[in-house]
């Protein structure tokens, strides 16, 4: 479990984490995402201890990062640009940071097959690709099998098969109990993966709910209704409280009333229909809708720069 209350990071003039507190729990994959520079790996780097907060607190499994004991049985991360020495081999690397964390040897085999790194355990990590360090830098996070784990854009630089193992792989952690807090830019990969979603934008708390809540609150509740019968049905919907646009072709984006009930109102009308076509946006549109403001390089559309 992670719980992060008035969390807040100031890099001389700049706030990069403003305040934040959200708890990450248990048996589930909680996803965080952000526009770039919104905070992400800042907060995830104080979680773990290697910054410090200006004010406020992150705690994971009920202590701060540094007072734990044996931290790397508590929480594991992999954090973006990791270092490893490049004329290491994988064994040797996990070997060394085993045996200086009281992990058992055995365990050190057992991560390099959890991670399909067995074949290459003996290559120098210098010659891995950026899938393969990847892997190396998870195999490193789960050295301790620790109770819960931190991934920092763990897809970048994977190729589908690679994209598809760190989603089992977050999902069987999770499975397992433990706490599987991970970022990412892909939207779409965080609808698959997670189960919660915590939005950050510009160093703030945007939305922190199931992701099934997120994307039904950017949705709105349109429905897309096709009829020739629009000149009659349209003042019916109305008069049954919806509110509705006509764009003239027979179609109506109606708001205000569910699918049901808008069949309901045709049927009473004997308007004929020829869809009835609820909008289900996507996490995707959700996260754009949300950060929307957040953006720290918004980019000047071509058209509306050209017109000024
Ligand atoms: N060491 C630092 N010194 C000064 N500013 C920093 C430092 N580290 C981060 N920042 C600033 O803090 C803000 C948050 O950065 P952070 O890397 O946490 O964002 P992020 O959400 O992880 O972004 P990305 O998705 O691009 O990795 C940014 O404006 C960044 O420029």
């Amino acid at each position: 479990m992670i719980v992060v209350q008035g969390l807040t990071k100031r890099y001389g003039p700049r706030t990069a984490v403003d305040g934040i507190s959200f708890t990450v729990r248990p048996g589930q994959v909680t996803g965080f995402v952000g526009p770039n520079g919104a905070g992400k790996s800042t907060t995830m780097r104080m979680i773990m201890g290697l910054d410090r907060p200006t004010s406020g607190t992150a705690k994971v499994n009920g202590r701060a990062y540094a007072q734990h004991t044996s931290p790397l049985t508590q929480v594991g991360a992999l954090l973006e640009a990791k270092a490893i020495h490049p004329g290491r081999t994988a064994r040797d690397h996990l070997r060394a940071l085993a045996a200086t964390h009281h992990v058992p040897a055995r365990r050190v085999d057992e991560v390099l097959e959890m991670t399909g790194l067995t074949s290459v355990a003996r290559k120098r990590a210098g010659r891995f690709s950026l899938g393969m360090g990847q892997r190396l830098g998870i195999a490193t996070a789960l050295l301790g099998d620790p109770r819960t784990v931190i991934l920092d854009e763990p897809v970048n630089g994977l190729d589908p098969e690679g994209v598809l193992w760190v989603r089992n792989l977050a999902r069987h952690l999770a499975g397992e109990g433990r706490t599987v807090f991970l970022s990412s830019h892909l939207m779409s990969e965080v609808a698959l993966t997670a189960d919660h979603v915590v939005v950050i934008g510009a160093g703030r708390i945007l939305a922190d709910a199931p992701v099934a809540d997120v994307v039904a609150g950017a949705s709105r509740g349109l429905v897309e209704v096709r009829t020739p019968d629009a000149v009659r049905l349209a003042p019916a919907l109305v008069a049954a409280g919806a509110q509705v646009s006509d764009d003239g072709t027979g179609l109506l984006a109606v708001t205000g009333l569910d699918a049901p009930a808008i069949g309901a109102v045709a049927a009473r009308e004997r308007a004929v229909l020829h869809a009835l076509t609820p909008q289900v946006s996507t996490l995707e549109e959700a996260y754009l809708a949300l950060t929307a403001d957040a953006v720290e390089y918004r980019t000047t559309p071509v058209l509306e720069g050209a017109a000024r």
